[in-house]
């Protein structure tokens, strides 16, 4: 099935059934209800705000640098629920990565990340069989992706995300933007990687794809949850307009032709694509979009 069908069957079309504007909020999987800190993000007119990551040190190819590229050395803790950890995850496969770089997914629902305050947020499972497809820490004990970071950062007083690019040597979280985790997965581990020559970030390519990613990102990626976090009408209805817009011109470029920057496949397709796929799975039945309808299936 190529990637348009993909889109275009799984997504936008149920993305027309399922949304309507009538006050209601588009809910993800992976946040939300329980959310005390992406709730916390919105500005006085009641937009979604979200904050920079905290942790932006880089791995590098160069042997001498603080964070080399090792084989074995570095750990992804994702959760399958989220599309910025998928984004990662997905670049650890399609680069060949595996041998080289461990992960582990928490469980799909938030818990308690402690018992003396009431924080909900990403917990791993007390065992290899209670959650499928999540795992214990194996690596740090950690109940929680909370207390990773408080290992990495006693102070810490931040949200507590995925994806977090661990290093296991220094025991701490390396970066925690799943942007820049992809451009180091892209060049930096080229030498231990089963895929070196696939560049997701071609040097050709690169303003095409930097100015595609910043409209996918205000329009779809970051889009979605500006709908869901939106705490007032307003900006709500603006943020929904903005998806439908975004999926519009998607839909339209990709009647063009294959991938969204072009005939080639890069990193943009990887960013869109594993928010797209979440649409079905991710957006509660209660959220309803029907503003206008979204486009069929033209690009098969
Ligand atoms: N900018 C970050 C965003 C990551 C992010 O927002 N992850 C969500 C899951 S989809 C999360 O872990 N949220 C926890 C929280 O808000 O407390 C990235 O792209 O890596």
């Amino acid at each position: 099935m190529s990637y348009s069908t993909i889109i275009s069957n799984n997504s936008l079309l149920s993305l027309a059934t399922k949304f309507s504007t009538r006050g209601s909020r588009l809910q993800l999987q992976c946040t939300l209800s329980m959310a005390r800190s992406a709730v916390d993000e919105t500005s006085d007119s009641g937009a979604f705000q979200r904050t920079a990551s905290t942790f932006r040190n880089f791995v590098s190819k160069d042997s001498n640098s603080q964070f080399p590229a090792e084989s074995g050395r570095y750990h992804l803790y994702i959760s399958y629920a989220c599309p910025w950890a998928s984004r990662c995850l997905s670049y650890l496969k399609i680069k060949g990565l595996d041998d080289a770089i461990s992960f582990s997914s928490v469980k799909p629902i938030w818990g308690r990340t402690k018992e003396t305050d009431e924080h909900m947020g990403w917990v791993f499972p007390g065992s290899d069989s209670e959650v499928q497809g999540a795992d214990p820490d194996h690596l740090n004990g950690a109940k929680s992706v909370r207390e990773l970071y408080e290992i990495a950062s006693p102070n810490y007083t931040g949200k507590y995300t995925v994806p977090v690019l661990w290093d296991k040597k220094l025991k701490t979280v390396v970066n925690n933007e799943s942007a820049e985790i992809i451009r180091m997965f892209n060049t930096e581990f080229n030498h231990i990687a089963g895929n070196p020559d696939l560049d997701l970030y071609p040097s050709h390519l690169q303003a095409k794809i930097d100015e595609t990613n910043e409209w996918i990102y205000n329009g779809i990626n970051n889009g979605v949850y500006r709908c869901g976090f939106a705490k007032k009408q307003e900006p709500y209805e603006e943020a929904v307009e903005q998806v439908y817009e975004a999926l519009d011109r998607c839909e339209e470029i990709l009647g063009k032709h294959r991938y969204i920057c072009g005939n080639t496949l890069t990193e943009t397709d990887i960013r869109l694509f594993v928010t797209l796929i979440r649409f079905d799975e991710g957006v509660s039945e209660s959220v309803q979009l029907h503003k206008r309808h979204i486009p069929g299936p033209r690009n098969e």
